[in-house]
């Protein structure tokens, strides 16, 4: 099969090793500069440095080269990029089957990621979700690592999930595409929150609560989506939520460590050097929980924190002043 990729992050290049092989994979990445650099290094030194790039794989920054007489399109930008990729893949090659693996609410719209394809592409469009436990750098080495392609289109899992299933990389189906996203979507935020409790010191019994009440929060937003509570127990949500939290490779996490140690949110993101979703996300879940009637704590505490000038501590004294209840 022929694999176009769009996106040449971490996760994207990752992703195009992965498939590269048993696919004949075009990695696309929107900036000449850097798909020159990617061809005379053979390497992604700026997102995912250290790991080579085969002669296999192509690469290119014109889109069309990558996405026409492809089987498949796989979205791997930012969030933020996904609509406007959506639309060209569209424009260059109507009704090709497309898989995304950004995780996020869109800002400003709030919408997930389905919602937007939906949008753009009519919801009888053949597509779905990879998403899950995974970091890139693990991914790109060969580790062994489970993730989740989530579609309610029946024939669309049938017909790709034995594509996209490698050996080290297990696909799992799920036909729950809400739950799904909302798992990776909101585990970001979360992982915001457990760095931050982590950078200030609190011990292990914090970062457990966190979690496991963190994930009440993820399955009361899915359900009243109509998501399923299963889903949140699996790979998409317990999986990466677990992963996210405790992993120092995440992103997310790492902002809020930094946050802990006082530095701001903008000097943060400039060092970090890559997109940490949580941290739009984070306004975005609070503003959906609150139109669907849930309580989410945590995520509003994230919110306050990123975006409304709470300190960290001010944080955690409104979360541990909240009354006590039933679990
Ligand atoms: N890294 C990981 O381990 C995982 C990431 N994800 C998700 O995958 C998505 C991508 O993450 P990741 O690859 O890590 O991000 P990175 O920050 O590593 O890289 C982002 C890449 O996307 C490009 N980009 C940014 N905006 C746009 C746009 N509007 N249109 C096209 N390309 C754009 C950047 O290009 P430029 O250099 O030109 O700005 C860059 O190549 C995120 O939603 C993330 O949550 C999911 C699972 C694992
Ligand atoms: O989604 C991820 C792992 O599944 C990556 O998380 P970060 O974006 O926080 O690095």
């Amino acid at each position: 099969m022929r694999i176009a990729v769009l996106g040449a992050g971490a996760w994207g290049t990752a992703l195009a090793l992965a498939f590269d092989g048993p696919h004949q994979v075009s990695l696309w990445a929107r900036n000449p500069a850097h798909v020159d650099d990617l061809r005379a290094q053979r390497e992604n030194t700026r997102y995912l440095p250290g790991v080579r790039l085969p002669d296999s794989l192509t690469l290119t920054s014109v889109l069309a080269e990558a996405a026409c007489g492809a089987d498949l399109h796989l979205v791997v930008t930012p969030l933020s990029g996904l609509r406007a990729a959506v639309r060209e893949l569209r424009r260059l090659q109507p009704g090709t089957p497309l898989v995304w693996a950004c995780k996020g609410l869109e800002a400003g719209s709030g919408r997930l990621p389905h919602e937007i394809v939906a949008e753009e592409l009519g919801s009888d469009a053949p597509c779905g979700v990879l998403t899950g436990p995974s970091f890139a750098a693990e991914v790109a080495r060969g580790q062994p690592t489970a993730i989740t392609l989530a579609s309610t289109h029946d024939a669309f899992i049938d017909r790709w999930l034995p594509e996209l299933h490698q050996p080290l990389l297990r696909v799992y189906a799920n036909t729950d595409l809400v739950g799904a996203e909302i798992g990776g979507a909101i585990k970001n935020v979360m992982a915001i929150a457990a760095g931050v409790s982590d950078g200030l010191g609190f011990g292990l019994n914090a970062r457990a609560a966190l979690i496991t009440r963190g994930l009440a929060e993820i399955a009361r937003l899915a359900v009243a989506l109509g998501g399923r509570p299963e889903t949140l127990m699996g790979l998409a949500g317990m999986g990466d939520l677990i992963l996210t939290c405790t992993g120092d490779l995440s992103r997310n996490r790492r902002v809020g460590l930094a946050l802990a140690q006082g530095k701001t949110l903008d000097d943060i993101l400039r060092e970090l050097g890559h997109v940490a979703e949580g941290v739009s996300t984070a306004r975005e879940v609070a503003a959906l929980a609150a139109r669907h009637g849930v309580e989410m704590p945590l995520c509003e505490a994230v919110d306050a924190l990123l975006h409304q000038g709470l300190s960290a501590g001010q944080a955690v004294d409104r979360l541990l002043a909240r009354d006590p209840k039933h679990e």
